[in-house]
C-alpha cells in the first residue's frame, strides 16, 4: 500500500491537544484538568501537565519534527483558560501563542485543523457557573469560539468545535475518571445536552465570521459487537451503541437523541426545550472520527443500561484495547450511508511498550497496528466513504489523562527528564509512507 493509492487530496496528518502537550501554566489560568490532576489519587502517579512535553515552549522544534516527517496537517487544540483568562476575558499573549503556531505551521505548509475543546475547560467556570452543567455555559463558549474565530478564521479553514463529548460526560460526570470527577448518571446527560448545545452556538457563530471554512466535531467513534447471537445480548450491544455513537451523532443530522435509547433510560429526565435540537442540528461540514478498537457487550440485569463489558480475545495494546482495523472499515462504511457527511479520522493510533534504546525506538508492533488501519481506510474509501484525512494519535508521547505519562501514543517518544524527543521506527516509516516510498 502505497501513498498514492490514497486520493490525492487526501490529508495525512497527526494530532495532540493543549493540555496533554503544551505544559506552560505560567502563562495561563486554571483549567478542570490542572485542578483534577493535582488532586491525589486522580491521576498515575500523581502526574500533572504542569510542564508535560513542554510543546509551549518548544512548538517551533515540534513543528520542525512535523516538516521533517513530511505531514499534511495537523490537528490540535486550543486552550480556552490560556487565550481566555478564567474563560471570559481575552488574554493577549495567549491568543499571541497560537497566532505564532499557526503562522509557523503554514510557513512549513502543513494545514492546521483546530479543535476548540479537547477537555481543558476555564476552572473559573466550572467553579462559579457550574461548568457545563449549566446551560448559560454554551453562551460563555460561543463567545470563545467567536474569539478563535475572528483571531485565526482568516488562516486556519478547518474547525472542530468539541473533541469526544462522551467523555466529558460520561467520564467526567459519571464515572468519575475524567475531570471533574463526578459519579452522578442524570448529571452526565445534562452535561451531554449542554455540550451538544454548545457545539450548535459555536457552528451558528463559525458562519457568521469564516464564510470560507469548515466545520464538524470529533466523537468517540466504537465498533459495538454483541458476544452472542443471543437476542439479549444483541439488543444490549445495540443500546451500548446508541449510547456512545448514536447519542452525540444522532442529533445532529436528526434532530434528536436515538429512540431506543431515550425510551431505555427510564429513570433519567430529559426534559429539553423543543428549539434545542434547532440549535444543535445546525448543518456541519463533516464528522471527526477517534476510533481505535471495540467493544464486546453482553446483557447484565444488575446494570442500570443492562450491558457489561465482555474480554475480547483479540491481541490488545498497552490500553488493553483489542487491535481490530475491521471495525474502523465497519464505523466509516456505517456512518457514510447513516449520515452522509465527510469524514475525516481525527484520531487512531496505540499505546506500546516504547523503550529507548541507543537512542532508537523500535516499535514495529505500532508500524503494523498503523498499516492495518491504513488498510481498512482506503478500502472504506474504495467502497465509497467520502473520507478526507487521517491523523495518527499522537505526534509525541504525552500526558494520558488518568493514566498520567505511563502510555505512550507517541510516533516521537519524549525523554520527560530532558524533554529531548526521538523519532520512532513508526515515525521514519510514515516519513518513508509520506514521500510514496
Ligand atoms: C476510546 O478511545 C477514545 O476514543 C480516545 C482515545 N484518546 C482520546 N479518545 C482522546 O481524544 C485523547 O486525548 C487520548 O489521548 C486518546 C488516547 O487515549
Amino acid at each position: 500500500m502505497k501513498r498514492t493509492d490514497f486520493p490525492k487530496e487526501f490529508k495525512f496528518g497527526t494530532a495532540t491537544a493543549s493540555y496533554q502537550i503544551e505544559g506552560g501554566i505560567e502563562d495561563r489560568s486554571p483549567s478542570i484538568w490542572d485542578e483534577f490532576s493535582h488532586t491525589p489519587g486522580k491521576t498515575k502517579n500523581g502526574d500533572n501537565g504542569d510542564v508535560a512535553c513542554d510543546h509551549y515552549h518548544r512548538y517551533e522544534e515540534d513543528i520542525e519534527i512535523m516538516k521533517d516527517i513530511g505531514v499534511d496537517a495537523y490537528r490540535f487544540s486550543i486552550s480556552w483558560p490560556r487565550v481566555m483568562t478564567d474563560g471570559i476575558k481575552p488574554n493577549e499573549k495567549g491568543i499571541d501563542f497560537y497566532q505564532k503556531l499557526v503562522d509557523k505551521l503554514l510557513e512549513n505548509n502543513i494545514t492546521p485543523f483546530i479543535t476548540l475543546y479537547h477537555w481543558d475547560l476555564p476552572l473559573y467556570l466550572y467553579k462559579e457557573k457550574n461548568g457545563w452543567l449549566n446551560p448559560d455555559i454554551a453562551n460563555y463558549f460561543q463567545d470563545y469560539a467567536s474569539l478563535m474565530f475572528n483571531k485565526l478564521g482568516d488562516r486556519v479553514k478547518h474547525w472542530i468545535t468539541l473533541n469526544e463529548p462522551w467523555c466529558s460526560a460520561f467520564l467526567g460526570y459519571f464515572v468519575g475518571e475524567h475531570a471533574p470527577g463526578h459519579k452522578d448518571f442524570q448529571e452526565s446527560f445534562y452535561v451531554a445536552h449542554n455540550l451538544l448545545r454548545s457545539h450548535g452556538k459555536a457552528v451558528i457563530a463559525f458562519r457568521d465570521i469564516v464564510k470560507d471554512g469548515k466545520i464538524g466535531i470529533t466523537n468517540v467513534v466504537t465498533k459495538v459487537e454483541s458476544l452472542s447471537n443471543d437476542e439479549k445480548d444483541i439488543q444490549a450491544a445495540k443500546l451500548v451503541d446508541q449510547y456512545i455513537n448514536g447519542w452525540y451523532h444522532d442529533p445532529i443530522v436528526y434532530g434528536k437523541y436515538p429512540e431506543e435509547a431515550v425510551n431505555s433510560l427510564k429513570n433519567i429526565k430529559l426534559d429539553i426545550p423543543e428549539n434545542d435540537f434547532d440549535i444543535i442540528s445546525q448543518t456541519i461540514d463533516f464528522f471527526g472520527v477517534n476510533y481505535y478498537s471495540r467493544q464486546v457487550i453482553s446483557y447484565d440485569e444488575n446494570h442500570p443500561l443492562k450491558f457489561k463489558h465482555a474480554e475480547g480475545p483479540l491481541p490488545k495494546t498497552e490500553m488493553g484495547w483489542e487491535i481490530y482495523p475491521k471495525g474502523l472499515y465497519d464505523k466509516l462504511v456505517e456512518f457514510n450511508n447513516k449520515y452522509k457527511l465527510p469524514l475525516y479520522i481525527t484520531e487512531n493510533g496505540m499505546a506500546g511498550p516504547d523503550k529507548l534504546e541507543n537512542e532508537q525506538i523500535h516499535d514495529d508492533y505500532r508500524i503494523n497496528y498503523i498499516k492495518d488501519h491504513f488498510k481498512s481506510t482506503l478500502d472504506a474509501i474504495k467502497d465509497g466513504v467520502d473520507l478526507r484525512g487521517y491523523f495518527i494519535w499522537s505526534l509525541m508521547d504525552n500526558f494520558e489523562w488518568a493514566h498520567g505519562y505511563s502510555k505512550r501514543f507517541g510516533l516521537v517518544y519524549v525523554d520527560y527528564n530532558t524533554q529531548k524527543r526521538y523519532l520512532k521506527d513508526s515515525a521514519l516509516w510514515y516519513k518513508n509512507f509520506l514521500l510514496n516510498k
